[in-house]
């Protein structure tokens, strides 16, 4: 399944038990010329605290608290599977519990989905990055490879580092993206989001992930670009998001604080491993 071309393999949990080197198996999977070919591997598994759980893993085995566009998908199948009755859905990641707003095609099958991704988080040390905040890490400047620029840190359940540029080129997504992941200023690594900000409505993402490397999408990354660019003035409480595989709508709630994500879930194909 696919959420704005950001392809994870789906195991579904409920009818089936899986391996126990789950990390392995995710590489395995992965690998886009010696497996199946996806960013990672999502399970679908039964949950006591909601209709499911989602576990899941990079193309490099790590472990992840959160995925956007994956709890998307995971909503598609667990709806249009009828594990789950009717929207709202709940679906746990990370130890969290998600509310999720689902509609349907005219077959009956979840097309479109919005998720209450929660409140993002911002004290520095919860991100973690080691970046000085004053409280919090906005437009802060860092350097790497004598390029100075400004960052802005925001956790979505997992962590995320924004950069706004001019222009989100191979240089900055390819060349940058994978050192800021590995740069000791973040703990647990990073997923990156280079920015170009169109208007105050309306920007376009690319992504660096933390162990997936570039990705078509990030949802997840998609909501924190949303609250750095409300953080940093640059643009509106709700955006329209331009990712390489599709758009995604984020609005950040000024009264609850939460920020909810709206955007397309799709299957591609069933198989057997
Ligand atoms: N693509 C996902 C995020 C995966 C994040 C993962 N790369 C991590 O290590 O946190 C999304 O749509 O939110």
């Amino acid at each position: 399944m696919h959420g704005a071309g950001n392809d994870y393999v789906y195991v579904d949990c409920f009818d089936q038990t899986v391996p126990s080197n789950l990390p392995e198996l995710a590489r395995r999977i992965s690998h886009r010329r010696f497996g199946v070919g996806a960013d990672g591997l999502i399970l679908v598994r039964p949950s006591e605290q909601a209709d499911a759980w989602m576990h899941m893993f990079n193309a490099d085995g790590s472990e992840s608290e959160m995925c956007g566009n994956g709890i998307r998908c995971v909503a598609k199948l667990v709806q249009d599977r009828g594990y789950a009755k009717a929207s709202p859905l709940t679906i746990e990641s990370g130890g969290q519990v998600y509310t999720i707003q689902t509609q349907c095609d005219d077959d009956g099958k979840v097309c479109q989905v919005t998720v209450d991704m929660g409140k993002p988080i911002l004290q520095p040390e919860r991100i973690p990055t080691l970046i000085p905040g004053d409280p919090h890490v906005v437009d802060v400047q860092v350097e790497i490879d004598g390029r100075h620029f400004p960052v802005t840190c925001v956790s979505m359940g997992n962590p995320h580092c924004v950069v706004f540029v001019d222009h989100a080129d191979d240089e900055w997504v390819l060349k940058i993206g994978p050192q800021l992941e590995n740069d000791p200023r973040f703990p647990k690594r990073v997923n990156v989001e280079f920015v170009e900000v169109l208007s105050p409505t309306e920007v376009r993402q690319r992504t660096w992930e933390r162990g997936s490397g570039e990705t078509w999408a990030c949802g997840t990354g998609a909501s924190a670009v949303c609250v750095a660019g409300v953080l940093t003035g640059r643009t509106e409480r709700t955006i329209l998001n331009h990712l390489l595989g599709g758009d995604l709508t984020l609005r950040w709630d000024e009264d609850s604080d939460h920020v909810f994500m709206t955007g397309g879930a799709a299957e591609v194909f069933r198989g057997t491993w």
